[in-house]
């Protein structure tokens, strides 16, 4: 039995934890919301599934500074500015052999572990699952997705094969990726238009497409994304972004959905993860010699809304 643990288990550390333990792992879930974990150990996880009546699910959970035991495999799931924080926390669940595996949406995250662990231990992709975090110990799940992941080091290529193994068998859709930073530039391009966009404009994807400012708004993100992405050896062509992001706007792909930004921001009065998106993008252009005034406003935008909507 594969010994997991989920650092960061809102909405999707607690639905990945969940479909994990259910194909026969031993799955710990842990986060610092002390009235989620209260819940999850006294009622059990509550899943909603579209169609189905809600599943109290008894999973373990604990506070990541409760639990000392050396872990086969710890997913990430953090928000991007928790990352850090839970790093330091879960340094003694980590062993010589232990996996780490990042999933996080955003720029900039494989080198933030670096500083923490050895290449050894890394893998880092992406997901295109989706959760909602719907209160204290509930969430609520619905569609598909699937995951691509790679290994950090060269030499642990069969451990990356071996996760998406595990992550396949718990029906999570896993695929070993030859190009992942590719792939991680391509998602952040996709949340650093539409998330940020809908945030600020407060609409949902479809609406956001409705509008004839949608194409000039997208591409004016896209081409500043690209100009960063190439400094990195990244191949981000503006064309072919803007081909991948126009189809989310029809009402059957993503047009319904408000993204993880407007959640955070607008919804629930949260901080966002503007500044490893739209912000990383910005910083590291002005660092490299690259205009990204788009990317710098929409930025400062994102903040300020947070400065107004924000409780300190
Ligand atoms: N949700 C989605 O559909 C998708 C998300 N992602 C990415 O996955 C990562 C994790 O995202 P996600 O699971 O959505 O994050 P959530 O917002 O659901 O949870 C992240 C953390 O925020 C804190 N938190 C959230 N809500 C509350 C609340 N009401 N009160 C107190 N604390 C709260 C908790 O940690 P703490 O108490 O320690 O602060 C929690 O572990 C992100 O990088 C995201 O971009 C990627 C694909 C899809
Ligand atoms: C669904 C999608 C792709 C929207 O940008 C997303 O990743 C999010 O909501 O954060």
């Amino acid at each position: 039995m594969t010994k997991i643990a989920i650092a960061g288990s809102g909405a999707m550390g607690s639905r990945f934890g969940y479909m994990l333990q259910a194909a026969g792992n031993s799955v710990v879930l842990l986060d610092n919301w002390a009235a989620h974990v209260q819940a999850i150990n006294t009622n059990g996880l509550t899943v909603n599934i579209a169609g189905q009546a809600p599943l109290q699910v008894q999973i373990p959970a604990a506070l990541p500074t409760d639990i000392k035991e050396i872990q086969d495999v710890i997913i990430l799931f953090t928000k991007s500015m928790q990352l850090t924080n839970m790093l330091q926390t879960i340094q003694p669940l980590i062993g010589p052999k232990t996996k780490v595996v990042c999933l996080l949406n955003g720029l900039g995250h494989p080198e933030t572990i670096e500083r923490y662990l050895p290449k050894t231990n890394i893998f880092v992709g992406i997901t295109l699952w989706t959760a909602g975090l719907t209160g204290p110990g509930e969430i609520t799940l619905s569609g598909s997705g699937s995951v691509e992941l790679q290994n950090v080091a060269p030499d642990s290529q069969n451990a990356a094969k071996a996760l998406v193994e595990l992550l396949s068998a718990a029906g999570l859709k896993a695929h070993y990726s030859t190009d992942v930073l590719f792939s991680i530039w391509r998602k952040a391009c996709v949340n650093g238009t539409l998330n940020s966009l809908c945030a600020l404009l407060d609409c949902n994807i479809a609406q956001l497409g409705q509008t004839s400012q949608a194409t000039t708004l997208l591409t004016a993100i896209v081409d500043e994304f690209s100009a960063v992405a190439a400094t990195e050896g990244v191949d981000l062509q503006p064309a072919e972004m803007l081909a991948h992001i126009m189809p989310l706007f029809n009402p059957e792909e993503a047009g319904d959905h408000y993204p993880s930004m407007h959640q955070d921001l607008i919804q629930h009065h949260r901080p966002t993860e503007i500044d490893y998106l739209n912000g990383y993008v910005a910083r590291k252009g002005t660092e490299r010699g690259i205009a990204t005034p788009v990317n710098q406003l929409i930025t400062e935008l994102v903040h300020t809304k947070e400065a107004l909507l924000i409780e300190k």
